[in-house]
């Protein structure tokens, strides 16, 4: 794991946008899988900001995100599909037929299989942003989630439901179900940035990357990827062993 600590929220955004943006430059068709919740939303700003001012281009890139909540369709205002479509992809030159979230409507098995054979025939996913739950969850894969799944349901804890209920108008509203990635799909892609800052992902940060590789902290299943950075603020990064 390689780990890059910055000064404040802004620098890091900046330099994890640089990162998308240099793949997507020297592979225009690369597959870049995205993920939700704050921690990702300044890199989104940047890459806007990059697209409008200096024309990267992204008609030809393809995009997996990790997860969506079941029973919200892509016109619900906190289904993942909106988020990504108002936090970045709407601002891209990308088709939106480019463009993949799981499907949390209609039938969930179909939805996972067929969002597995996606990722395959679009020839596996180059570069994936990640971030991580206070609990040490990726995309939606809670504690307990076995290593060796791929796209499929799962049941939120109540910590993570309480966690995102700041989007919702009250925990009672935050779907209690997730179609997500599987911890084996994500370590199939070929690259892995972590976002994380604030003191509050100090101590999951410190877990995944200090701790045992176990079930019960699903992000530290990452030690054994080949090739991820953690792109850190100095306070996530502040219970990390010296
Ligand atoms: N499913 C998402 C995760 O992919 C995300 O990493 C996490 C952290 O959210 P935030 O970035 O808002 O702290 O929230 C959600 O649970």
């Amino acid at each position: 794991m390689q780990i890059q600590i910055f000064q404040d929220e802004e620098s890091l955004h900046r330099a994890v946008a640089k990162e998308l943006i240099e793949a997507v430059k020297t592979k225009p068709n690369t597959v870049l899988g995205l993920s939700t919740g704050s921690s990702p939303l300044g890199t989104y700003a940047n890459m806007i900001k990059d697209h409008q001012v200096s024309g990267t281009d992204y008609s030809d890139v393809v995009t997996f995100n990790l997860d969506e909540y079941v029973g919200l369709d892509g016109t619900h205002s906190q289904s993942y599909r909106y988020f990504m479509n108002t936090s970045l992809l709407n601002h891209l030159n990308i088709p939106l037929n480019q463009t993949n979230v799981p499907n949390g409507t209609g039938d969930l098995k179909e939805a996972c299989e067929s969002y597995e054979a996606k990722i395959v025939s679009a020839g596996g996913i180059d570069l994936q942003l990640l971030g991580i739950g206070t609990n040490g969850h990726i995309g939606f894969n809670e504690p307990g989630t076995a290593f060796d799944t791929r796209t499929h349901v799962t049941q939120l804890l109540q910590e993570t439901i309480d966690g995102n209920a700041r989007f919702f108008d009250s925990a009672a509203d935050v779907p209690k179900e997730a179609v997500t990635m599987g911890i084996d799909t994500i370590m199939d892609v070929k690259k892995i940035i972590l976002i994380a800052y604030g003191s509050k992902k100090a101590a999951a940060i410190r877990e995944m990357v200090n701790g045992p590789v176990t079930d019960s902290m699903p992000a530290s299943i990452l030690q054994k990827h080949q090739d991820v950075t953690l792109f850190l603020d100095e306070e996530a990064a502040s219970l990390l062993k010296k």
